[in-house]
């Protein structure tokens, strides 16, 4: 990595954590929130073997528009062009209700571009990680299986974009007896 990709990097995390300073996981331990955008940019580079750095800042910031004030103007004024339209590639529309939110991510999941797709599947890899490590406070049994089921369905229309983390998430779906 050279040192400008480095300090690039290290930027992104920055703002990423400055975002996420407040939030919390659902997990009982309410774990600091951007330990998942750091989480999925990782398996994107550690796992997946992505180098583009693009795909590692988006992957970062994933979550900063949905869930923070961030907008994709800021972004945009920060960041650039490419990782701004990833990010909005990945970002669901608050304003609608929850089952449509899903519906859409069900929808539109085939005709992302491949960095927004890639970027899709570790977060989706990290989530199904994170469920199987402990329970959402909140969240009975029933709940976790029909995210995995849901999870499944994007999942198919991700197909083809990255061997390895496909191979991961499959293994996840046959151990929960989800049918890919
Ligand atoms: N498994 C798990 N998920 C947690 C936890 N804490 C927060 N989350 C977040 O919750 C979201 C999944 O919960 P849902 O009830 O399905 O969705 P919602 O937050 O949008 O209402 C994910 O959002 P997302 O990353 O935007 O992904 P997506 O599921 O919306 O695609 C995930 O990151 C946790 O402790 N465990
Ligand atoms: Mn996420």
């Amino acid at each position: 990595m050279s040192s400008s990709s480095t300090a690039v990097l290290l930027e992104t995390i920055n703002f990423a954590a400055e975002k996420h300073r407040n939030q919390r996981r659902k997990d009982p331990d309410a774990t600091p929130y951007i330990n998942h955008p750091i989480g999925v940019a990782r398996i994107l580079s550690h796992e997946g073997g992505i180098t583009d750095i693009e795909v590692l800042q988006a992957a970062l910031l994933h979550d900063t528009v949905e869930d923070t004030d961030t907008s994709f103007e800021e972004l945009e004024a920060v960041f650039g062009p490419t990782v701004t339209r990833i990010v909005q590639e990945v970002t669901d529309d608050r304003t609608l209700p929850k089952e449509e939110r899903k519906r859409l991510q069900v929808e539109h999941a085939p005709h992302r571009s491949h960095q927004a797709k890639l970027v899709k599947l570790a977060d989706k890899l990290y989530n199904l990680r994170d469920l199987n490590r402990c329970t959402p406070s909140g969240w009975t049994a029933e709940r976790v299986q029909e995210y995995f089921v849901w999870a499944s369905q994007v999942v198919k229309g991700l197909r083809g974009t990255n061997a390895a983390l496909e191979e991961k998430m499959q293994q996840l779906f046959l151990e929960r007896g989800v049918q890919l």
